[in-house]
């Protein structure tokens, strides 16, 4: 059955999917108890991401086999380039992160990880591989968004980045995604499951880095 392509691909990459989703990161972003600088160390590193995935889209635009595909990829451009965009500058603004703070930060390890999957997967030129990578960078952010507890922490740097990613357009653009790598991905799995399984330990190393010595404060 096609339609289990990408829920194969998910449980293969099993228990890194769920380590990620049930990350310490996303319980305190719940409770909105992440530190500032951990914050801050996160949306820095985060908005470089957001530079690579927006040429990771435009391949996907370039690759896609349909018109109607082509148009959502070029609605979601739009909506990342607008109001995800401003969210991050609004964040920054009140975590107290100025322009030279972030030109002073070197790339983490886990962002030129993704940085170089995500161009990879642009220059194969296969929109299986694009999808693949979109899959995870989307739905493995909708899986934790979608099950944060209510009420949203105060906070809006912490309530924000969960409405993002939980919203019904952005369920939509996760459903759509799916159903695409479940059309396109079963002709070439290897691929596919290459790109997938990479894909996911990198969102675990993502968010591995923010605590890692330097950035982060101990546990209480
Ligand atoms: C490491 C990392 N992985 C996935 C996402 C999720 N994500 C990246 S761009 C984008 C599109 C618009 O929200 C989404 C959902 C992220 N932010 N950071």
């Amino acid at each position: 059955m096609t339609e289990q392509f990408t829920e194969t691909l998910k449980q293969a990459s099993e228990p890194t999917w769920t380590k990620a989703v049930e990350h310490r990161f996303v319980s305190e972003l719940y409770t909105g108890t992440i530190p500032d600088k951990v914050m801050a160390f996160y949306l820095v590193q985060d908005h470089r991401f957001l530079d690579s995935f927006l040429s990771l889209l435009g391949a996907a635009m370039a690759s896609a086999d349909t018109l109607d595909a082509r148009l959502r990829f070029g609605r979601f451009a739009g909506t990342v380039s607008g109001e995800e965009n401003t969210y991050f500058l609004r964040a920054f603004e009140s975590l107290g992160v100025t322009p030279e703070d972030r030109a002073a930060t070197p790339d983490a390890e886990p962002t030129i990880g993704f940085q170089s999957i995500m161009r990879e997967a642009a220059e194969t030129r296969s929109y299986a591989a694009v999808l693949s990578v979109l899959n995870v960078a989307e739905g493995l952010y909708y899986d934790w968004a979608s099950r944060a507890p209510k009420p949203l922490p105060k906070n809006f740097v912490h309530a924000e980045w969960i409405t993002l990613h939980d919203n019904l357009e952005f369920l939509q653009f996760v459903a759509f995604l799916r159903d695409e790598l479940d059309r396109v991905g079963p002709a070439v799995p290897e691929i596919s499951r290459d790109f997938f399984l990479r894909a996911v330990s990198l969102e675990l190393d993502f968010f591995n880095a923010v605590y890692e010595e330097g950035n982060a404060p101990d546990r209480p």
